[in-house]
């Protein structure tokens, strides 16, 4: 019988109840009008139930916040939920060495050789407070110990803001952001010195499978959309460093757990030793409910209540609506994906990225997202990924309001086109 946790559970049951007209959500520490957490609504419904769609309210496509999941936890209620008491794990010591969770390193080892997405076997796992605390620990972590010249930080464009914004902030003393890769891939081997090479595949804008440019020693994989909701799986990721995201996996972005694959032992020992000193490791509280949305992938895994055959089949549906406006605009075009052989659904799947990558054709619309902004669709501007500003990046993994709306206001953007 359960005593202590029964209130908890009551009150965690009220609050979900709260339906918010299914254009929103109200949480456990929302801010609370009448003692009651008020619904936090999606982008453009208003109203104390999330009731009231606004007009002319533009459709938000900036960010990828992954809430392209969250009906699939709903549906998943019993089995992901989790209580824990109030003196649940206050001691810093966790069951494994570097403030790991032995239970939850095994499952995401689990994880990778279900999913069939990556090589763990005789590799070392770091956590991270989200992949974002990881890529600097990495770069550190490949960065030479007292070298006369700091390392140099690299990516392909168009590539993910954050790998520059971060190298720029943090010390310089052992690495240096030196721009995109095509500066460098003919320059000598002699002047090469040490590159840490950023590389995303999927990459982040444009959804293509990529590998390293430079082929130097240090690259750091970033495979946060390698998972089979945005892409087929040819083959099991097998890098020498590789970092994957509860953000883009569950879509738990504000859990912060991202998790790094390490072949060699001492930039696996640098990279904990930068946890340890930079946070302590990760919150327990976090690497036990990460541990809990494990059990569940891996119980569902393959079957009809499967995450990726949720996932994929929400991303693919958004991707061919979208794809099937663009097609008949002569003023708009999106990047080409094809169609790939993937291990784990076991056949060739179309298409299915978190992002569109937009390009303006039209000699006049030279800022592409100045062009969707008028139209009402927020986008993330090509120059933030160092890219022509005749690109914008579109989200497609926030919720099925913001797709809706985006959609609404694309269709209503390429019929102007035809007047
Ligand atoms: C949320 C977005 N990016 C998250 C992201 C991250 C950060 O994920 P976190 O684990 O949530 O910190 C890391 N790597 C890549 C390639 C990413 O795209 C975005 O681009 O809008």
């Amino acid at each position: 019988t359960i005593s202590w946790s029964e209130s908890a559970a009551a009150e965690a049951e009220a609050i979900a109840a709260i339906p918010c007209s299914g254009h929103g959500r109200a949480y456990l520490d929302g801010i609370l009008v009448d003692g009651v957490p008020t619904c936090e609504c999606n982008t453009c419904y208003a109203g104390a139930d999330c009731s009231q769609l606004l007009p002319d309210c533009p459709a938000d496509a900036d960010s990828g916040d992954p809430l392209f999941l969250e009906p699939y936890w709903q549906q998943h209620a019993a089995s992901s939920a989790v209580v824990f008491s109030g003196w649940h794990r206050m001691s810093y010591r966790t069951t494994g060495d570097y403030f790991i969770s032995v239970e939850l390193e095994k499952h995401i080892r689990l994880l990778h050789e279900a999913v069939g997405n990556a090589v763990t076997d005789g590799r070392f796992i770091v956590f991270g407070s989200g992949s974002t605390q990881l890529l600097n620990a990495l770069v550190y972590a490949l960065s030479p110990e007292n070298a006369s010249t700091p390392a140099s930080v690299v990516a392909t464009a168009p590539y993910y803001a954050l790998y520059k914004l971060q190298t720029d902030l943090f010390d310089r003393r052992e690495y240096e952001w030196k721009g995109v890769t095509s500066k460098w891939v003919n320059a000598s081997v002699a002047s090469m010195g040490n590159f840490i090479e950023f590389v995303t595949s999927p990459n982040n804008p444009d959804g293509r499978l990529l590998q390293s440019v430079l082929g130097g020693s240090s690259v750091i994989y970033d495979h946060a959309y390698y998972w089979p909701h945005f892409t087929a799986i040819p083959a099991p990721a097998d890098e020498d460093v590789m970092i994957f995201t509860a953000s883009k996996v569950t879509g738990h972005a504000s859990s912060r757990f991202g998790w790094a694959v390490i072949k060699d032992e001492k930039v696996y020992q640098k990279a904990t030793e930068y946890m340890q000193l930079n946070t302590m490791g990760v919150s327990r509280d976090t690497q036990l409910r990460v541990l809990k949305l494990v059990k569940v992938m891996l119980a569902e895994m393959r079957g009809e209540g499967g995450i990726f055959e949720f996932g994929h089949k929400t991303t693919r549906e958004r991707w061919s609506k979208l794809s099937k406006v663009i097609s008949s605009s002569n003023r708009f075009s999106l990047q080409q994906l094809s169609p790939l052989y993937c291990t784990y659904f076991k056949k060739i799947i179309d298409p299915s990225p978190a992002y569109a990558w937009l390009k303006c054709e039209m000699e006049g619309d030279v800022d592409c997202s100045a062009v969707l902004r008028e139209a009402g669709i927020i986008s993330r501007a090509g120059a933030v990924f160092e890219a022509s500003s005749r690109y914008a990046r579109l989200s497609l993994i926030k919720t099925q309001d913001d797709v809706d709306l985006l959609l609404q206001r694309m269709e209503a953007l390429v019929s102007k086109e035809d007047v």
